[in-house]
């Protein structure tokens, strides 16, 4: 693969986009940015807090100019937020401008990786999460299948492993 290019991490909330993410960037030697966290960085404030101010359309609005800017930048890792492919702009950034990875993960999976934290305004208020994941998935499973270079399921599958397979992926794309 080309150095210079980026790679750009899909998928739901729990995925391990900010996790793997951050160890592909170590191992490859690239910078790690998570675009929640460059959100939070430009605003000062945190997600739940622009939820809570601007609905999920103020946030969406965000969430766009900052995929934007961030997929102008060459040799990043980028780890996107889990809703960002319902933009057809965004999609078209991200296809257009880097090697994109779907990080797979099944509803029991996400239901597991996000029972810890309140920090995911779509599942704080839920009475029933697995409902809110499975509507989620099914509306989004296609759109992050419509622009992945690379499918992975990471169910069961440690965040080692899964940097392994992308480095072997990305040196031979035929493997
Ligand atoms: N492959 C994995 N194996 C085991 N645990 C994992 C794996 N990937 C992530 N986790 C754990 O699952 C939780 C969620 O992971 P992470 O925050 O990386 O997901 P995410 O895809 O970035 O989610 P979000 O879209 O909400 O930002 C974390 O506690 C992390 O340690
Ligand atoms: O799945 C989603 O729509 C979201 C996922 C998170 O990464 C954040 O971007 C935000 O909580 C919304
Ligand atoms: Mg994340």
């Amino acid at each position: 693969m080309n150095k210079k290019a980026s790679i750009f991490l899909v998928g739901p909330m729990g995925a391990g986009k900010t996790t793997v993410g951050k160890r592909l960037g170590e191992t490859l030697a690239l910078e790690f940015i998570d675009s929640d966290h460059e959100i939070e960085l430009r605003t000062g404030v945190d997600i739940p807090y622009i939820f809570e101010k601007e609905g999920e359309p103020g946030f969406r609005r965000r969430e766009k100019a900052v995929i934007a800017d961030l997929t102008l930048r060459s040799g990043i890792v980028l780890a996107t937020g889990g809703g960002s492919v319902l933009d057809p702009d965004n999609r078209q950034c991200l296809a257009g401008r880097g090697f994109v990875v779907y990080l797979h993960a099944s509803v029991d999976q996400q239901l597991a990786r996000t029972a810890r934290s309140d920090n995911r305004p779509l599942l704080k208020n839920s009475a029933n999460r697995r409902e809110v994941l499975e509507t989620l998935f099914s509306q989004r499973d296609p759109l992050y299948r419509e622009i992945a270079d690379l499918v992975l399921d990471t169910d069961e599958r440690s965040a080692k492993a899964l940097v392994k397979e992308i480095q072997d992926r990305l040196a031979d794309p035929d493997s």
